[in-house]
């Protein structure tokens, strides 16, 4: 249960012990029908006066409780959400995926986790409601007569076990529709993205065409998934209304004629029989809505059970050397570099070269262990593979072609929040040529989406002083001053060479004069 593993078990525990009191509503009322009847059957107007002040004091109380019910629930619904969320967060940022994969998790933590809280959370908790409504109902009629209530009950249960049938195909539905969201998500995240690419080579009516036939499949998916669960409902409808509640009437009336049961008992069985039957579609409804969020869960799950690295920690020292053994690299489907061979010592510069889309990145990308890579990858002789990913990750510092910088100030873009000093951040900040812009701007600049109030070349020298900043022992950096001027990129070089950290640089436009610096210049298209 959803409620009972993300939940505080007190709220739970609380929760139950109120929905007996809102269960027990609907005896209630049977009971006080019948004998309002039983009353006027008696032509007894004090004892019906009597019942009326019971019956009124009775669900004032009652109210009163329900509200304490509406508060109780609420407050674990938000629990649970936020539970999950949490979780969800960690996992996403601590083990998250890679970054082709970003709109899924999008996608989940929108649409999946709303669809969680309205099909699975509700529906446990009208479920566990309605159960006990259910028992309350069924004991109360039993009281008034146990056969007539017998077969009320099975006419109700019948169509329970047809419901069973529908289970398979829902299921298929969900998983097609959750599937057709994401896909929608993703191209709405990629669109709005490119917006202005869009309108700047009028692909307008490619990219709306495009949209629309993501959200073409996406409101297809939902639609197919909405008429599987109404079809099963209005047949299950059907089922029980007949065998629910017809047979059983049409039985209780030959009882009455017969003699066994009195008007004033079968107005009490009427009326809780309604109880038993809409209790058991709500909860048949209900269980097939919660059943659209099995795979959800099942994520759920695994996101919660995702355990740390359980590789050994194993003491790496001060890093000597890298190397890479007969190392093939591919994306998707797409086989890159084969049979590649480094070899570099601590401190090394190195540069690497290739025609675009040849596999730079991926490579500088799967050094630092965010890809994966076939063939043998060592750090001071240890397989890059044993180590606990946190420890590999920790060697590298990246200068991203492509820099993505926060909706935030200029101050959070550089540290991330990290506990740096003041001093470390001010020369991080000189040594990528940033402090002209701290002076004119200051620390709390607002940095606008994804940088969009700096420039290009601003941008990068960002980038630069979070790697300048963290001072790792490698820097990988991949097209780190493309957008610079050639006196800017010369000054980043010095920086970058100064430092002794060992650095691993793609470019494809770099003075001779520079390259001529570089330990080792690889050209990746040449063979060993
Ligand atoms: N997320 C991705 N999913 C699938 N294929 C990708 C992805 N990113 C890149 N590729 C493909 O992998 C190949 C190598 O890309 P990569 O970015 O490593 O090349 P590169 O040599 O750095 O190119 P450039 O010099 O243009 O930056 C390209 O063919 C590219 O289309």
């Amino acid at each position: 249960m959803i409620i009972w593993r993300y939940g505080r078990k007190r709220q739970v525990a609380l929760l139950v012990g109120l929905d007996l009191f809102v269960a027990a509503k609907m005896v209630f009322l049977a009971v006080m029908l019948s004998g309002f009847i039983a009353a006027a059957t008696a032509g007894s107007m004090s004892r019906f006066l009597r019942l009326a002040i019971i019956a009124v004091g009775g669900f004032a109380a009652l109210s009163l409780l329900g509200q304490w019910h509406v508060w109780v629930k609420n407050r674990l619904i938000q629990t649970v959400n936020l539970r999950i969320k949490t979780l969800m967060a960690k996992h996403l940022i601590d083990d998250g995926p890679l970054p082709e994969d970003a709109s899924k998790p999008l996608s989940f933590m929108t649409n999946d986790l709303k669809q969680l809280e309205t099909n699975g959370i509700a529906s446990e908790l009208t479920i566990l409601e309605q159960l006990l409504t259910l028992v309350f109902a069924i004991a109360g009629a039993i009281y008034f007569d146990w056969l007539t209530t017998l077969v009320f009950v099975v006419g109700a249960l019948l169509p329970m076990a047809v419901s069973g049938l529908t289970q398979k195909p829902i299921d298929r539905r969900a998983k097609a529709w959750s599937t057709a969201n994401g896909q929608y998500t993703g191209s709405l995240k990629d669109l709005l993205t490119g917006l202005d690419t869009i309108r700047s080579y009028h692909a307008n009516a490619v990219a709306k065409a495009r949209l629309n036939q993501s959200s073409t499949a996406m409101e297809f998916g939902l639609r197919k998934m909405n008429d599987m669960i109404g079809t099963a409902d209005v047949w299950m409808s059907f089922i029980a209304l007949t065998l629910g509640l017809l047979v059983p009437f049409g039985f209780g009336i030959v009882r009455i004629i017969s003699g066994v049961v009195t008007i004033a008992s079968f107005i009490g069985i009427v009326q809780l029989s309604n109880s038993i039957t809409n209790t058991l579609l709500t909860i048949m409804d209900g269980v097939n809505k919660w059943n659209t969020t099995r795979q959800i869960q099942v994520k759920l799950r695994a996101a919660a059970h995702s355990t740390p690295d359980a590789r050994s920690e194993q003491p790496l020292g001060a890093l000597q050397t890298i190397t890479l053994s007969e190392v093939t690299l591919s994306r998707g489907d797409k086989r890159l570099l084969k049979n590649f061979n480094l070899t570099l010592k601590a401190g090394d510069k190195i540069l690497l070269k290739a025609p675009s889309g040849f596999g730079k990145t991926t490579l500088l990308y799967a050094l630092a262990g965010q890809l994966p890579l076939q063939g043998k990858y060592t750090i001071n002789c240890v397989a890059a593979n044993q180590l606990p990913a946190r420890q590999q990750l920790d060697l590298f510092s990246l200068i991203k072609q492509q820099p993505f910088l926060f909706n935030d100030t200029l101050g959070f873009n550089l540290t991330l929040g990290g506990n740096y000093s003041q001093s470390e951040i001010v020369e991080a900040a000189r040594r990528a040529h940033l402090d002209t812009l701290v002076a004119e701007k200051g620390w709390d600049y607002q940095c606008g989406e994804n940088g969009a109030n700096l420039s290009g070349g601003q941008i990068q020298r960002v980038e630069i002083a979070r790697a300048f900043l963290v001072k790792r022992p490698v820097i990988l950096a991949d097209e780190a001053t493309s957008a610079l001027d050639d006196k800017l990129s010369d000054a980043i070089h010095n920086e970058l060479f100064a430092a002794g950290q060992t650095v691993i640089e793609v470019a494809h436009h770099i003075s001779p004069a520079w390259e001529a610096k570089f330990d080792q210049v690889i050209d990746l298209t040449q063979p060993d």
